[in-house]
């Protein structure tokens, strides 16, 4: 479980401050969306929320401590993937070795790595061959599938995304959101997706609104309680 509490952030002076005393909590097996408008502070929440950066006030908590405690860079490696828009693949190697060493670092408990990545990349439709490629020469939806199944493979409970549909195809994106229902709901990670996509905010369990400084819940329980806006 993740939580925020009593959040307040600002990058020059407290005036401009983006949020004000939010208090949030992510619960694993659920998928959000954070909507918001352009400029409004949704990649800067991504940073403080996966150890980045840290708030100039308040705390972020992962299952009841202090990620200052745990300290940023353990929990970034033990705890957090981050998939954004621009897919972050090391374009050095091929998708198999980018998740390979992604376990790798994160400690994974599979004891054929290598195995257990090519049989989720298979399951999105990247076969043996594909994998073996260099990153590089893979499409962005492929590209992207491969950023998810890297999420997918490394034991971190909490999936951060940043608008990874953002370079996507209509059919491309339908795929990857349900990628990550799939990480939410069978896998049971905490997933939180930022986008300006009301499409993509549909598909999602909870869909907050960050306005005014303040995230607000717009949709619980598959219902909406204010249709959201267009960003
Ligand atoms: N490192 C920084 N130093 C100073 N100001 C920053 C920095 N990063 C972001 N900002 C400012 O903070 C505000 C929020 O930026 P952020 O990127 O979090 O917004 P966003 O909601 O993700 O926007 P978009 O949807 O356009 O990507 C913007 O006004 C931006 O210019």
């Amino acid at each position: 479980m993740l939580e925020v509490k009593d959040l307040n952030h600002w990058y020059t002076t407290e005036a401009d401050a983006l949020y004000e005393n939010v208090h949030l909590s992510f619960e694993p097996g659920k998928l959000y969306a954070i909507l918001g408008s352009s400029g409004s502070g949704k990649t800067t929440f991504v940073s403080l929320i996966s150890g980045l950066d840290l708030p100039k006030k308040g705390d972020v908590y992962y299952d009841g401590t202090s990620i200052k405690k745990i300290g940023l860079s353990k929990f970034r490696n033990r705890y957090v993937s981050i998939v954004f828009q621009s897919y972050n693949l090391l374009p050095y190697m091929s998708a198999l070795e980018n998740i390979v060493s992604a376990m790798d670092i994160t400690q994974s408990k599979q004891q054929d790595r290598k195995k257990y990545a090519l049989s989720m990349l298979e399951k999105v439709g990247i076969t043996e061959e594909l994998a073996k490629k260099n990153v590089q020469k893979l499409s962005g939806g492929q590209q992207q599938r491969v950023a998810i199944v890297r999420a997918m493979c490394c034991d971190a409970n909490l999936v951060v995304a940043d608008e990874p549909t953002g370079n996507l195809d209509e059919q491309n994106s339908k795929e990857i959101i349900e990628l990550f229902k799939q990480l939410a709901h069978e896998q049971k990670k905490t997933v939180i997706v930022i986008t300006h996509e009301k499409e993509i905010a549909r598909e999602c369990d909870i869909v907050l609104e960050l306005k005014n400084k303040k995230f607000n819940v717009i949709k619980e329980n598959k219902t909406y309680k204010n249709e959201p806006e267009d960003y």
